[in-house]
């Protein structure tokens, strides 16, 4: 058991975890989840009794909540789909997030070892990123690594790293048609490296084992809209991933990906996954290019102004697609505002160097 002394930000980080179900599986993770405080979102029917395993401190949000918190501007959270976690980021008062889906357990590493995948996360968000140089030793920072010959000393204080993307063994994040032509793959390939995203290089963020600095890049961790009412569904994190990666890029903040691995039990069922994705998978031929070529001003120094910038460019670029883009772009700017009224002191904080 650790001891106060060694839980890592304690009281900097919450555990936001999006739910339709029990919660059972936090009982694997109370070694580590234990002394953190856990914000769940509860989706779905709000009558519904979510069912928290005892000794655990945590607030819990159901829709009803969320219209009486939000008013109106409930309307950008995403109802009957995981991207309504990121209610949670918004309500959360703490500089770190980490979140996690309720069908994801502890693993273990090649050495048997049961890997606390928060404590990693942190390491991840503690120590730079190298997003201008490739490091071909990957992490520089780890124990037993370092920059290799040929890196540049000008560029090795790195720069602060927004979000650490961790990975899964057992049931892989495929999509729908790859999940069809190959539904009995299992991923028990455990890659001991963490790396930076390059600067200019889009990735695809899942968001089932994710952290980030909220502080850093907590604004444009909007899941957009998704599920009921909307023509696409699974591509939530896709979304934030993509306009996460271009303001980190703009801000001179890193990303990384790799360690830590979680254990991901359930496959979700790929018919209904491609009925969700199928658009997404057509559409994302387009949104990429659009992404690839986004520009914002020197004057977008904060997340907010830069996530503003990028939701008037939705709506003037991907609108011709479907006008669902129009409403997601909306979302964007909606989201803004309510994530503005709930974090004032954080609204004109400058993140980085445009
Ligand atoms: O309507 C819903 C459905 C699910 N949830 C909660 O969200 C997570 C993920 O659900 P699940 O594990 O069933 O789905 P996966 O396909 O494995 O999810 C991954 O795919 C992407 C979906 O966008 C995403 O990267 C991963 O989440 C669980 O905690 C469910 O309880 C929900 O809140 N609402
Ligand atoms: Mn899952």
């Amino acid at each position: 058991m650790m001891t106060s002394a060694t839980v890592l930000l304690k009281d900097e980080l919450d555990i936001v975890i999006p739910t339709i179900r029990n919660l059972d599986f936090l009982e694997m993770w109370r070694p580590f989840f234990q002394p953190y405080h856990l914000i769940i979102v509860q989706d779905g029917d709000p009558s519904k009794t979510i069912k928290v395993p005892d000794g655990f401190d945590y607030e819990l949000y159901n829709r009803n909540d969320i219209n009486r918190i939000l008013g109106p501007k409930a309307s950008c959270i995403s109802f009957k789909d995981s991207a309504c976690r990121c209610f949670g980021y918004m309500v959360s008062k703490k500089k770190y997030i980490y979140t996690i889906d309720d069908d994801c357990f502890v693993a273990t590493d090649p050495s048997g070892e049961k890997i606390n995948a928060l404590a990693q996360h942190i390491q991840n968000l503690l120590c730079p990123s190298t997003p201008y140089f490739f490091n071909t030793l990957y992490e520089p920072y780890r124990e037993g690594a370092d920059f290799v010959r040929g890196y540049p000393f000008s560029l090795r204080e790195g720069v602060p790293t927004a979000v650490s993307h961790g990975l899964w063994l057992n049931i892989p994040d495929y999509d729908a048609p790859t999940q069809l032509v190959k539904p009995l793959e299992r991923n028990t390939r455990y890659v001991d490296a963490i790396m930076t995203i390059p600067k200019g290089t889009l990735f695809p963020m899942c968001g089932m084992n994710l952290a980030f600095d909220r502080d850093l890049i907590g604004p444009a961790m909007y899941f957009g809209l998704m599920g009921d009412g909307q023509p696409i569904g699974r591509y939530d994190d896709m979304w934030a991933g993509w306009c996460c990666k271009v303001i980190c890029d703009h801000l001179g903040l890193g990303i990384k990906t790799g360690l830590p691995y979680i254990y991901h039990s359930k496959a979700s069922n790929p018919f209904v996954n491609l009925r969700k994705e199928y658009k997404g998978i057509f559409w994302q031929e387009d949104i990429i290019p659009f992404f690839q070529n986004v520009v914002l001003s020197k004057e977008a120094t904060t997340v907010q102004k830069c996530y503003v910038e990028l939701a008037k460019q939705v709506k003037d670029n991907l609108s011709k697609l479907d006008p669902y883009f129009d409403k997601l772009a909306e979302a964007m700017v909606t989201w803004i505002e309510a994530w503005d009224e709930l974090n004032p002191s954080a609204q004109s904080k400058s993140n980085g160097k445009a």
